[in-house]
C-alpha cells in the first residue's frame, strides 16, 4: 500500500506545533498538578501564574504563527474581501438617501420569501445597485429522489442488463454517480467482453428494465474513464431550479461578464451563467409548454435585476400579447412591449437605423465596438439593447419579409453596437429559421421540439429527447451542446409575476436610476448636439424627454405611432400614395418646411403623422432639416427640435401674415380704404400702398380704375366666401 509522504516543509511545520503544543500541555498539566499536590496560597498563585505564562507561550509561540501562515496564504482572498466591503460601504453610503424608499416599499412584501438571500449589492457602471434579490421565491424542492443510489446502481444497473439478455455476472463496478436538477449520470466499469456499442444496441430493453419507459434515457461513453459506459437517466422525481438557488452566481458574475443570465444548472448540479453580449444573438425553441417563456423571463430577469436602464434598453416583441405584459413599465423598455406585427416591424427598423448611428459613432471615434467605445467617452455611454422576439414563427407568417430583413441586419452587425437578439420559436422549420438568420444567431438553446429533425435545425445536430418543463441544450457560439434544466423564478406563476411587479417597483421608485436616466438622455442629446444628428435614436429618446415617462403612455398612444410608422412596409399596394410621392418628387421636404415653420419646431413622429410616411424617411427629412439649419436643439418640453427663423424668412412671415390680415379685412368690410387699413396694421401709408399693389398683382384687387378713384375687390363673391370660410377654419388672430 502507497502511504504517502507529506512535504518536508508540511512536517516541519506540523512538528513544530506539535512540539510546542505538547510543551504547553506538559506545562500545563505540571502547573495543573502542582496546584492541587501543594499546599499554602502562595504555591497556588505560582501554580496560576505558571498556567497563565504556558497559555501565552502557546498563543504566541504555537497558535499565532499558525494562523499568521495561515491568513499569509490567504491574503489574497482577505485583500479582495476588504476591497469588495469598502466599495459597498461607499456604494451604500452614496445611495443610502435615494434607496430608503425602495426598501420601505419592499419590505411588508418581503416577508413571503425566507430570508435566504439578503439584498445583495450589485457593482455596475453607475455604482451600486441594490435588487431586491431577498423577494426571491424560496425552492420548495430543491432535492430530486432517484432509486439508484451509491450503494445500489451497480445491483440494479447488473439486473438490467442481465434481463436485456446481455452477458453481465456479478455486479456492476460503478465508477461515478453524478446528480443534476433532472437527470443522474451513472459511469460504470463495461464487463468483460461486453461492448458499448452492444449495450446501446438494448437500450429500449434496458430503459425498460429500469423505469418501464426510455424517455429521457441515454447511453453513452464515460467521460473520464476508460473501457467505461455512462446511463443517463431522468429522476424519479426532479428537483427544480429556482433563480434564488443561483442568484450569488449571478451577482458575482455582474462585473466579469457585460450581460450575464441565468440558464439554470447543469447535469452535474453546477451553476450556469452566460454572457449575452458574447453569444451575441440566440436563437431560442421549443415547443409548447416546454418551458420556453420560462427561461425568457428568467433571462429577462437576470438582465433587469443587474442592468439600469442606464445600462440596458429592452425592446419585448411579444406577438401572443400575453407572455411580456408583465414587463410593461419597467424603465428600460423602449416602448410597451410591442404586440402588432406592423408595430414590431417598425420598432426593428429603429432598431436598424439605431444600429447605423451607433456605427458611425464608433467609427467617429475610432473605437471598435462598444466596450471600447463606452471606456473612451464615458459621458456618453451607450446602453446595450437587447431586442426579444417571443414568437418569430408568428411575426414571420403575417410579416415575414419586412421583419426578416430587420432581423438578418441586426443579426449579421448589430454585436459590436451592444445590439443583442433573443429570437424565441415553437417551429424552428427552415422556412421561419431561414440559413442566413441561422448562420448570423450561433447562440442556440432547444428545450423539448416536436421532432429530431426540429433539433437537427436548431442544434444542427443530433440531439436526446427532451423531457420539458425546462430540461434544455444549449449550444454557445457553436460550441459542444450542453445539457441544463433551466431556473424558474417560480413554478407558481403568481410568485413570479409578483417577483417581477416588485422589481419593477423597485426601478420605479428608485430616485436616484430615474435621475441618472434623465442624466443619460440628456447626454445622448449632447452626443447629437455634437455630431448634429442623432435623430435616428430621436423617437426613442422622446419617450424619456416626454413629460410623461414611457411607462404611463398608453398603448393605444404607441400603437397608433407605430402603425403609422409601419405603413410604408405594410401596404405596398397602397398605391395612390407611392404614385404622388414619386410623381412629386422633393414635395415631401416642401410640406416638411411648411410643417415645422408653422409648428414652431419638427420632430420625427410629427412628420410621420403629417406626412404618413415611415420612421426611416421621416428621420431622413429631419435630417436634412438639421443638415440644412433649419432646425435646432430638441426641446425636451415641446418634444421637438425647435424651428429656426432666419432674419430673411421673417421678414417673409410677418409680410405673409400682413398681405392675409388686409385680404380678410376687406373681404369682411367689402371696403379697400389705405387709411383704415394703416390702422389695423400699424404700419406707414405708403408700405400699405405697395401691399395693396402686392395683392393686385396676386389678383385679388384691381387697381384704380381713374386718378381719383380707389382700389377695387377683384375675386368674386364665391371666392370671397371660400376665402373667409378657410381662413374661420384656421385659428388666424381675429380682426
Ligand atoms: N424551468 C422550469 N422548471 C420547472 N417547471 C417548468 C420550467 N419551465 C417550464 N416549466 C413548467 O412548464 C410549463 C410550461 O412552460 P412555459 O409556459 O414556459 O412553456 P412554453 O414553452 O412557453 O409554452 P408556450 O409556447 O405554449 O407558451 C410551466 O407552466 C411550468 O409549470
Amino acid at each position: 500500500m502507497e502511504v504517502r509522504t507529506p512535504p518536508a516543509a508540511e512536517k516541519k511545520k506540523e512538528s513544530f506545533f506539535q512540539f510546542i503544543t505538547r510543551l504547553a500541555v506538559i506545562g500545563a498539566a505540571i502547573c495543573v498538578g502542582g496546584y492541587f499536590a501543594l499546599k499554602g496560597e502562595d504555591m497556588h498563585a505560582l501554580a496560576l501564574k505558571g498556567l497563565r505564562l504556558v497559555g501565552m507561550v502557546w498563543l504566541i509561540f504555537g497558535l499565532a504563527p499558525v494562523l499568521l501562515q495561515q491568513a499569509w496564504r490567504d491574503r489574497a482572498k482577505w485583500w479582495a474581501a476588504i476591497r469588495r466591503w469598502m466599495k459597498q460601504q461607499k456604494g451604500q453610503r452614496a445611495m443610502s438617501d435615494t434607496l430608503t424608499p425602495v426598501i420601505a416599499h419592499s419590505e411588508p412584501v418581503s416577508d413571503r420569501s425566507a430570508s435566504v438571500v439578503s439584498d445583495q449589492s450589485v457593482p455596475g457602471q453607475f455604482g451600486i445597485l441594490l435588487a431586491p434579490y431577498s423577494l426571491l421565491p424560496s425552492n420548495p424542492r430543491p432535492h430530486a429522489s432517484s432509486k439508484l443510489r451509491a450503494d445500489n446502481a451497480g445491483e440494479i444497473i447488473s439486473d438490467a442488463l442481465q434481463l436485456a439478455g446481455l452477458p453481465v455476472e456479478g455486479d456492476i463496478q460503478v465508477l461515478n454517480l453524478e446528480s443534476g436538477p433532472t437527470l443522474q449520470t451513472v459511469s460504470f466499469q463495461l464487463p468483460p467482453r461486453l461492448q458499448l456499442s452492444k449495450i446501446s444496441s438494448k437500450k429500449e430493453d434496458i430503459a425498460n428494465h429500469l423505469f418501464g419507459h426510455s424517455l429521457g434515457f441515454d447511453i453513452t461513453s464515460a467521460t473520464n474513464f476508460r473501457s467505461a459506459a455512462a446511463f443517463v437517466l431522468p429522476h424519479d422525481e426532479r428537483a427544480y431550479v429556482y433563480m434564488r438557488d443561483v442568484v450569488q452566481d449571478l451577482i458575482n458574475m455582474k462585473g466579469k461578464m457585460a450581460l450575464p443570465v441565468i440558464f439554470g444548472k447543469d447535469v452535474r448540479g453546477k451553476p450556469m451563467i452566460q454572457d449575452l453580449a458574447k453569444m451575441p444573438h440566440l436563437l431560442l425553441a421549443g415547443a409548447t409548454g416546454s418551458g420556453k417563456s420560462v427561461y425568457i423571463n428568467t433571462v429577462l430577469t437576470s438582465l433587469l435585476s443587474t442592468q439600469s436602464p442606464i445600462e440596458l434598453r429592452l425592446l419585448l416583441i411579444d406577438p401572443k400579447q400575453v407572455e411580456l405584459a408583465v414587463y410593461r413599465g419597467y424603465p428600460h423598455l423602449l416602448s410597451p412591449p410591442v404586440t402588432e406585427p406592423k408595430q414590431a416591424i417598425a420598432a426593428l427598423s429603429k432598431i436598424v437605423v439605431e444600429m447605423e448611428r451607433r456605427y458611425e459613432l464608433l467609427a467617429k471615434t475610432f473605437t471598435r465596438n462598444i466596450v471600447q467605445y463606452n471606456k473612451k467617452m464615458p459621458n456618453e455611454a451607450l446602453p446595450y439593447i437587447v431586442v426579444v422576439i417571443d414568437e418569430y414563427a408568428d411575426l414571420m407568417v403575417v410579416a415575414g419579409a419586412a421583419v426578416e430583413e430587420s432581423v438578418q441586419r441586426i443579426a449579421q452587425k448589430a454585436r459590436a453596437a451592444g445590439i443583442h437578439l433573443i429570437l424565441g420559436t415553437q417551429r424552428p422549420s427552415v422556412d421561419v429559421v431561414t440559413g442566413v438568420i441561422k448562420a448570423n444567431l450561433p447562440s442556440r438553446v432547444a428545450f423539448r421540439l416536436e421532432s429530431t429533425h426540429d433539433y437537427r435545425t436548431v442544434l444542427d445536430g443530433a440531439a436526446p429527447q427532451l423531457l420539458g418543463f425546462g430540461d434544455g441544450i444549449c449550444r454557445i457560439q457553436g460550441g459542444s451542446p450542453q445539457r441544463f434544466q433551466s431556473a424558474s423564478i417560480s413554478v407558481e406563476d403568481m410568485e413570479s409575476t409578483n417577483f417581477i411587479e416588485d422589481l419593477k417597483a423597485y426601478w420605479i421608485n428608485s430616485n436616484q436610476v430615474s435621475a441618472l436616466g434623465q442624466e443619460e438622455w440628456d447626454m445622448s442629446e449632447e452626443v447629437a448636439g455634437a455630431a448634429a444628428q442623432d435623430i435616428s435614436t430621436e423617437l426613442m429618446e422622446s419617450e424619456i424627454h416626454d413629460d410623461v415617462p414611457p411607462w404611463e403612455e398608453t398603448q393605444e398612444e404607441h400603437l397608433e405611432e407605430e402603425v403609422i410608422a409601419a405603413e410604408p412596409y405594410l401596404a405596398p399596394d397602397d398605391e395612390e400614395d407611392e404614385e404622388e410621392e414619386e410623381a412629386d418628387e422633393g414635395e415631401p421636404y416642401e410640406k416638411a418646411l411648411k410643417l415645422g415653420r408653422k409648428q414652431g419646431g419638427i420632430s420625427v413622429a410629427m412628420l410621420q403623422r403629417s406626412l404618413r410616411i415611415g420612421y426611416v424617411a421621416a428621420a431622413q427629412l429631419l435630417q436634412r432639416m438639421v443638415d440644412e439649419g433649419r432646425v435646432g436643439a430638441h426641446d425636451p418640453e415641446r418634444n421637438m427640435r425647435l424651428w429656426i427663423t432666419s432674419k430673411e424668412e421673417q421678414t417673409l412671415d410677418d409680410k405673409a401674415m400682413m398681405l392675409n390680415r388686409m385680404k380678410r379685412y376687406i373681404c369682411r368690410t367689402r371696403t379697400v380704404k389705405s387709411t383704415e387699413l394703416r390702422d389695423l396694421l400699424g404700419v406707414r401709408r405708403e408700405k400699405v400702398l405697395q401691399y395693396m399693389q402686392e395683392l393686385t398683382d396676386e389678383g385679388f384687387l384691381d387697381p384704380p380704375k381713374a386718378a381719383r378713384l380707389g382700389y377695387t375687390i377683384a375675386w368674386s363673391e364665391e371666392e370671397i366666401q371660400q376665402f373667409l370660410a378657410q381662413m374661420d377654419a384656421e385659428d388666424g388672430d381675429d380682426i
